[in-house]
């Protein structure tokens, strides 16, 4: 039984080691982070070195090799491993413990096989090295933890625990006893033993061990700490039978392990808590070892003197000012980390922001590029929208046409001073503004065909005219006609201000201009004779402004004045000229209200005549271009005299005008054209199958406002005229043949005559021609002017001039 108690306490260091391990591999399963391995590493490593500097100060330079002060584990088992060292420092610590050691071989001694030697010294020395500790009761190692792959802690636990067993016996003189309460090693790493085996292995090994005796009666000698526990244990087990051995050694050591628990949960307690601190191993080692130092000084307060309390304390303050220090610079590397941390996490944002960013870029690009495409659809829609317009515009144009309505057009001249009458003017509508006496101003509106405010150009307002020049060189009657009171800018229109420029030139001239345009593009089909004739209505009179001689009433034109001058023209130029002289011929007198204000209506007429060169038809259509006399108020006038009786004519004929227009509007059988010389001139272009443009005029100004509300309301009766679809006057082959017959026949009658004549002195059948002539009269050719008379309606009678 007295062999026993060695190889229990090898056991029982064996199932704590077990255990030990079974709770840092649950610590390390908790605490598993790089930082914590990382930090084990280090304290391996200050271990090691704390194990090598004691080494050193031990043995000094063994072998003419030094043992480095921080070496690399691999420096460290290799300076260790032939055992000199360990045997050195454990022969000085226990003079003899280890009675032979192999010294290391001079130069000359080296085998050329030095490996054999290295293998012989190593076995050796380590082995009796761990027989020494053995029989110490001091931690050992296995041989193979000096090889690569051994276990280096084990090594370096030895060591420490012998360092530790040098102190205690400097301390405790000789008294130092390992294990129990005051092996503070213990207490951070368990001690480890060679031999893991099973217990009962361990009893059986322990058993036939027969060095047991040996090592008790050694343990005794030398003064060895665990004899006591050895001899606690001896006598525990002295009365005990063999087989309850096992049984009791598993309760005890049930005991231990309890104790063992209790110890490392407080170790366990202590590292979570330096964990929550984020201050892992190296704290709790550290607290652990204070508190353990504090723990062994507090045991040796009893039997050490003041110094060697002291100087412990010392030992531990300068422990933990060291543990405080690296505390402080894990906690500065943690920041480092953190911030680390932080700037990586920054860096993402970044980059998810910038990546977003440049998704939100791409998807604005693609919104303003389809924001472009619906831009550029509606835009197309506007324009397209624009064109209905037009077209709507031009189809009602076309129906007006189909109806033969009089299309009216509005004008409104530039304001003469800031006062005006005109509230709203748009494409077919303008308004007036009507004071009234509560002071609450009411408005008219007017509609018509066309509405041109003061700011409109000439040429805009010619341009929905064009078309009906057109209309002329395809044989169309047309008449245009400017209407309004004195002043409101009839001549404007139609001939344009005083020494017109190109740009406001007037209707007049821009017709003619066109219509020897279009003759010019159509001469190789059509052969257009162009004449024209110019006429004024003054004081009730005809007269021909193309004549300065007495006025031939001989022509027959198919117009209404046959006897007025009919002047072939070439070119505008040519109607210009003779334009020039018409309006010298002109009556124009001054009057209060406008210093150019034509006393009379003035016509200007270009008759054309088309030949198909081709076909042989011929075409005649005229365009009358009349600006008619001012409407005005007598009393406003101031006239008096010769001026007040122009004025009355114009008046009258006015009333006329209003007359067969309202006669027109309302269809009535009779309609008044022979009222006045003005209604019997427009009469084709009023009743007839022409086409039609009536020019109304506004002054702006407010006192103006009477004239121009019943100016406006005469436009609008007019605009509501039918004349019917208006037709082409075509001679077709038949009728033209006719024609020529008849021109033959004349003119064997006219020969017949004279032959007849020179014959029969005096003619005595004379009284036969004149009823021939007057049946040949209404289809007689001037073959002066080579016009015709065409047969006419009752009502259509010519005027005299
Ligand atoms: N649209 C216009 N733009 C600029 N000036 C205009 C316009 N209409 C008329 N005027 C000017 O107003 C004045 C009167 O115009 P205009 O002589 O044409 O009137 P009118 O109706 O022919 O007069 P009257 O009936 O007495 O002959 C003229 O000086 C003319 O230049």
């Amino acid at each position: 039984m007295a062999a026993f108690p060695l190889n229990v306490i090898s056991m029982v260091e064996n199932v704590l080691h077990k255990y030990d391990e079974r709770l840092d591999q649950r610590l390390d399963e908790r605490l598993s982070d790089t930082h914590f391995a990382s930090r084990k590493a280090k304290e391996a490593s200050l271990r090691r070195n704390e194990a090598a500097k004691w080494l050193r100060n031990m043995v000094g330079t063994v072998g003419g090799r030094d043992l480095p002060a921080e070496p690399s584990e691999e420096d460290f088992m290799a300076a260790l491993r032939n055992g000199i060292i360990l045997c050195s420092a454990l022969n000085k610590i226990q003079p003899g413990a280890v009675p032979k050691v192999v010294e290391a071989p001079s130069d000359a001694d080296v085998l050329p096989d030095g490996k054999a030697l290295s293998v012989y010294q190593y076995f050796e020395n380590v082995r009796n090295f761990l027989v020494a500790l053995e029989r110490l009761g001091l931690p050992t190692f296995e041989t193979s933890d000096l090889e690569q792959g051994g276990i280096s802690s084990r090594v370096v636990n030895c060591i420490l625990a012998l360092k530790s067993y040098n102190e205690g016996k400097l301390i405790t003189n000789g008294l130092w006893r390992y294990g129990g309460n005051v092996r503070a090693s213990n207490l951070i790493k368990p001690v480890m033993s060679k031999d893991p085996e099973p217990l009962k292995e361990s009893f059986s090994s322990a058993n036939s061990d027969p060095s047991h005796e040996h090592c008790e009666e050694v343990r005794h000698l030398s003064g060895d700490p665990m004899s006591s526990l050895n001899t606690l244990v001896h006598e525990f087990f002295r009365d005990k039978k063999q087989e309850d051995i096992p049984a009791l050694i598993e309760s005890f050591l049930g005991k231990v392990m309890e104790e063992f628990q209790n110890r490392m949960l407080i170790q366990q307690e202590t590292v979570c808590f330096t964990l929550d601190f984020n201050l892992l191993s190296a704290t709790s080692c550290t607290a652990l070892k204070i508190h353990t130092y504090d723990r062994s000084i507090i045991k040796m307060v009893d039997n050490e003197d003041v110094e060697a309390k002291q100087e412990k304390c010392d030992n531990v303050k300068y422990n933990a000012g060291e543990e405080k220090e690296r505390i402080q610079l894990l906690k500065q590397q943690q920041l480092v980390e953190q911030h680390k941390e932080s700037i990586q996490e920054l860096k993402s944002m970044v980059y998810q922001t910038k990546t977003g960013m440049e998704f939100l870029q791409k998807k604005h690009q693609e919104e303003i590029i389809h924001l472009g495409k619906q831009l550029h659809s509606i835009a197309s829609a506007a324009s397209g929208y624009q064109r209905i317009l037009e077209e709507n515009r031009k189809l009602y144009n076309q129906v007006q046409d189909l109806k033969g309505n009089i299309r009216v057009y509005c004008r409104v001249r530039p304001c003469h001073h800031n006062q005006t009458s005109v509230s709203n003017i748009d494409e077919g509508s303008i308004s007036l503004i009507i004071p009234s006496k509560n002071g609450k101003d009411g408005k008219k509106t007017f509609t018509f065909n066309r509405c041109f405010g003061p700011n409109v150009t000439q040429a805009e307002v010619f341009a929905d005219t064009q078309p009906l020049i057109r209309s002329v060189l395809d044989g169309y009657n047309v008449c245009i006609f400017a209407y309004g009171q004195t002043g409101s800018g009839k001549t404007h229109t139609m001939s344009g201000p005083n020494n017109p420029t190109e740009e406001t030139v007037g209707v007049n001239y821009r017709a003619l201009r066109d219509l020897f345009l279009i003759s010019e593009q159509r001469k190789d089909t059509i052969h257009y004779d162009i004449r024209v004739q110019m006429l004024e209505i003054y004081n009730e009179t005809v007269r021909d402004l193309l004549s300065t001689d007495e006025i031939r009433n001989s022509s027959l034109n198919g117009i209404n004045v046959p006897d007025a001058n009919l002047v072939p023209v070439q070119s505008t130029a040519d109607v210009l000229s003779l334009m020039d002289l018409g309006f010298k011929n002109r009556a124009v007198s001054a009057t209060a209200m406008n210093d150019r204000s034509s006393r009379s209506h003035s016509c200007l007429t270009v008759h054309v005549h088309g030949k198909d060169l081709t076909s042989g038809k011929t075409i005649r259509g005229s365009i009358h271009l009349v600006d008619l006399a001012g409407s005005e108020r007598v009393d406003k006038s101031e006239v008096t005299g010769d001026r007040l009786k122009e004025a009355q004519h114009i008046n009258k004929s006015l009333a006329a005008l209003g007359d067969v227009i309202s006669s027109l509007a309302q269809k009535q059988q009779h309609i008044p054209y022979r009222n006045s010389k003005l209604t019997q001139l427009l009469q084709d272009s009023l009743g007839g199958q022409a086409k039609t443009l009536m020019f109304v005029h506004i002054a702006p100004e407010q006192d103006a406002l009477v004239e121009s509300i019943s100016t406006l309301k005469f436009a609008e009766r007019v605009s509501t005229i039918e004349l019917g679809a208006a037709k082409v006057n075509k001679d077709s082959a038949d009728v033209k043949e006719l024609k020529e017959q008849i021109a033959n026949l004349k003119a064997a009658l006219a020969q017949k005559d004279e032959e007849a004549e020179q014959f029969q002195h005096p003619p005595s059948s004379k009284s036969d021609l004149p009823v021939l002539k007057s049946q040949l009269s209404s289809t007689t050719v001037s073959s002066k002017s080579g016009s015709r008379k065409i047969p006419r309606d009752d009502s259509a009678s010519s005027l005299e001039v």
